[in-house]
C-alpha cells in the first residue's frame, strides 16, 4: 500500500515525501515539473512525470503501486497571476482536481488530502480566523481553491470515500537537516524574496501597501514552517486511515507578523540591511489573517516543533545559500 502525493516535486510536497519516507510509508509522485524539480524528489520514492489530468496515468499508477492515500498539492500558486489569468486558475487548480478525485473514486482510493488555503476566507472580519467563518474568498485563487473542497464535500457524501482539506497559512521555512526548501525561480513568497535580497540575489525588495487598515499599515499574516506543514498531513493521513470522518482545519501558529516586521526578521538573521522600497498594494492582497488552531491541535493532536519565525528564517537562509548550486549540480548531472 503506497501514498499518491501529487505536486511531491514542489516546495511543499517535497517535504511531504520526505515526511512519509522518514516514516517508512511507500510513495508515489505525480508531477509535471512545471514548477517542482526531479531532483527534489527523495530517492526513496517513485517519480512519475505526468500531469493530473491525464486520467489514464493517474489510475494506472493508482493502480500499480496500490495507493491507498492520495495527497493532493499539484496545483497553480500565486495569487495576484491567477487575479491576471483567472480562467488558468480554474484548470489547473479547479477542473484537473475534479479529475483527481474522480479517478480516486473510480479505482476505490477512500482517503484523500488536499491543499487548501487561508485565501478562502478572503480579508476576514475577526483574527485569528476559524474554520466555521464563512468563506469569501477575494482571489480567483481562493475560489478555486474553495471549489475543490466543495467538490471533495459533496464527493464523500455520495461515495466511500473520505477527505481532509487542510487550510494553510503562508508557509515557509526549509527542511531543517537542509534536505529540501523553496526552489521556485521568480519567487513572489515574501520570505523567500526577503532572503534573496538579504543573500544579494536581487538588488531590492518591495513593500507591497503602507496603507493598509494594520498596526504598521503592512499586511500581517500567520507563517508556518513547511515542516510541520508536513507533519500535519502525517496526522491528518493516521486520521482518516482510523476512519476519522472527513473534516476541514486550519494549519498556521495563531500569530501575526506584519511584511515590516518579516523583513525586519531577515535582516537581522542575516545580518544585512538590504534595500527596501515602498510601493502600492498588490491586487487579491487581504489586509490581515491569521489562523484559529484548536481544531487541529485537539481534533488530530497536531503540536507544532518549528514554531519560531527567528528559526524560520535561519532554515529558508541555510537553503537560500545551497540552492543555486543544487540545480546547476542537477542540470550537469
Ligand atoms: N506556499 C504556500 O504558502 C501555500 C499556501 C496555501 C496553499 N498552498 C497550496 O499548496 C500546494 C503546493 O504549493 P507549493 O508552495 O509547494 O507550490 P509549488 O509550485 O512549489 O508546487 C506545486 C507542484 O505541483 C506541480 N504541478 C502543478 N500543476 C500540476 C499538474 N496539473 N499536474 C501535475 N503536477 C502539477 C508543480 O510542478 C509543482 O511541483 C498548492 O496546491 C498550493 O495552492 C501553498
Ligand atoms: O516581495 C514581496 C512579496 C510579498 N509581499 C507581501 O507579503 C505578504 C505575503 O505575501 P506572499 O508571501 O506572496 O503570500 P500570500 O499572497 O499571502 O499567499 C500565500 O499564502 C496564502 C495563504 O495565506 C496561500 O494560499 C498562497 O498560495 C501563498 O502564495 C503580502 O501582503 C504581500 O503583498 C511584499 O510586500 N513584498
Amino acid at each position: 500500500m503506497s501514498v499518491l502525493v501529487t505536486g511531491g516535486a514542489g516546495y511543499i510536497g517535497s517535504h511531504m515525501v520526505l515526511e512519509l519516507v522518514d516514516r517508512g510509508e511507500d510513495v508515489v509522485v505525480i508531477d509535471n515539473l512545471s514548477t517542482g524539480f526531479r531532483w527534489a524528489v527523495d530517492r526513496r520514492a517513485t517519480l512519475v512525470v505526468g500531469d493530473i489530468a491525464d486520467n489514464a496515468l493517474v489510475e494506472e499508477t493508482i493502480r500499480a503501486h496500490g495507493v491507498n492515500a492520495i495527497i493532493h498539492f499539484a496545483g497553480s500558486i500565486v495569487v495576484p497571476d491567477s487575479v491576471a489569468d483567472p480562467l488558468g486558475y480554474y484548470l489547473n487548480n479547479t477542473v484537473k482536481s475534479r479529475g483527481l478525485i474522480a479517478a480516486a473514486v473510480q479505482t476505490g482510493v477512500r482517503n484523500f488530502i488536499f491543499s487548501s488555503t487561508a485565501a478562502v476566507y478572503g480579508n476576514p472580519e475577526d483574527n485569528p480566523v476559524s474554520e466555521s467563518a464563512p468563506p469569501a474568498p477575494m482571489s480567483p485563487y481562493g475560489s478555486s481553491k474553495l471549489m475543490t473542497e466543495i467538490m471533495l464535500s459533496d464527493a464523500s457524501r455520495a461515495h466511500d470515500f473520505r477527505f481532509v482539506a487542510l487550510r494553510y497559512f503562508n508557509v515557509a521555512g526549509a527542511d531543517p537537516e537542509g534536505r529540501s526548501g523553496q526552489s521556485t525561480p521568480r519567487a513572489t513568497h515574501l520570505i523567500k524574496v526577503a532572503c534573496e535580497t538579504a543573500l544579494g540575489k536581487r538588488p531590492q525588495m518591495e513593500v507591497f501597501g503602507t496603507d493598509y487598515p494594520t498596526p504598521d499599515g503592512t499586511c500581517v499574516r500567520d507563517y508556518i514552517h513547511v515542516s510541520d506543514l508536513a507533519n500535519a498531513h502525517s496526522v491528518a493521513l493516521d486520521h482518516l486511515r482510523r476512519g476519522g470522518v472527513s473534516d476541514i482545519f486550519n494549519c498556521g501558529y495563531s500569530k501575526g507578523y506584519s511584511v515590516i516586521e518579516v523583513i525586519a526578521a531577515v535582516k537581522q538573521v542575516s545580518g544585512v540591511d538590504f534595500r527596501v522600497l515602498l510601493s502600492p498594494r498588490r491586487p487579491g492582497d487581504p489586509a490581515a489573517i491569521v489562523a484559529a488552531t484548536a481544531k487541529i491541535r485537539e481534533k488530530l493532536g497536531w503540536q507544532p516543533q518549528h514554531d519560531n519565525l527567528e528559526q524560520i528564517v535561519a532554515q529558508a537562509l541555510n537553503w537560500e545559500r545551497r540552492v543555486d548550486a543544487l540545480k546547476a549540480e542537477a542540470h550537469e548531472g
